[in-house]
């Protein structure tokens, strides 16, 4: 059994992926991201299978995809960002590298109001967000080995700032 040399949890937009995938890049190890694993699993959108089962089918898929990558992946791993809902998922990522990318809700909106692809948001994305956050922000503040806030940054500088608070910068 191995684990990610980092796990990137956060909220749906903040950066996870496209952070994730420069993270790797700069530690010369392998990126993967939940979400892809599971469209690649299941040869349907995330969105496609929130319509056709549901979101607590989504969540059973995911909790799945979640425990095969935490156990087998040993570079940089991206969660959705209602991975850490489930307990199981959290007991899993304790004793982890875990980084929390955090955001405000403006800053939510201008990177996923318009997006189709996070049905969570499809209607009201600032009212839903914000009750999103109610619901996870200590699930993400509990899992979280360091918090790097996003807002006004670009994913260079994240990764920078990821890497700083991880004590990595050399690596
Ligand atoms: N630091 C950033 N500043 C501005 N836009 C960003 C930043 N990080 C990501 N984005 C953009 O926000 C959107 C969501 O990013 P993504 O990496 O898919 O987030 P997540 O995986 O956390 O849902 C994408 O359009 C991406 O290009
Ligand atoms: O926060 C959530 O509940 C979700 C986040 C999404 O991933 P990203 O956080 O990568 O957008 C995706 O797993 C799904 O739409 C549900
Ligand atoms: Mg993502």
């Amino acid at each position: 059994m191995s684990s990610p040399v980092i796990v990137l949890v956060g909220p749906m937009g903040v950066g996870k992926s496209t952070v994730g995938q420069l993270l790797a890049e700069r530690l010369g190890v392998a990126y993967r991201d939940t979400d892809d694993d599971i469209v690649t699993a299941e040869g349907r959108t995330i969105a496609d299978i929130f319509v056709d089962e549901g979101e607590p089918a989504f969540r059973a898929i995911e909790k799945r995809a979640v425990r095969a990558a935490l156990t087998e992946h040993e570079g940089v791993l991206a969660l959705g960002g209602g991975a850490v809902l489930d307990p199981d998922t959290r007991a899993l990522l304790a004793g982890q590298r875990v980084v929390y990318l955090s955001m405000d809700v403006e800053e939510a909106v201008k990177r996923t109001g318009l997006n189709a692809a996070r049905p969570l948001l499809a209607v009201n994305p600032r009212k839903q967000w914000r009750e999103l956050m109610e619901a996870r922000r200590h699930l993400y503040e509990e899992a979280a080995t360091a918090v790097v806030p996003t807002d006004g940054r670009t994913p260079e500088e994240v990764t920078e700032a990821a890497l700083n608070a991880l004590e990595l910068k050399d690596a």
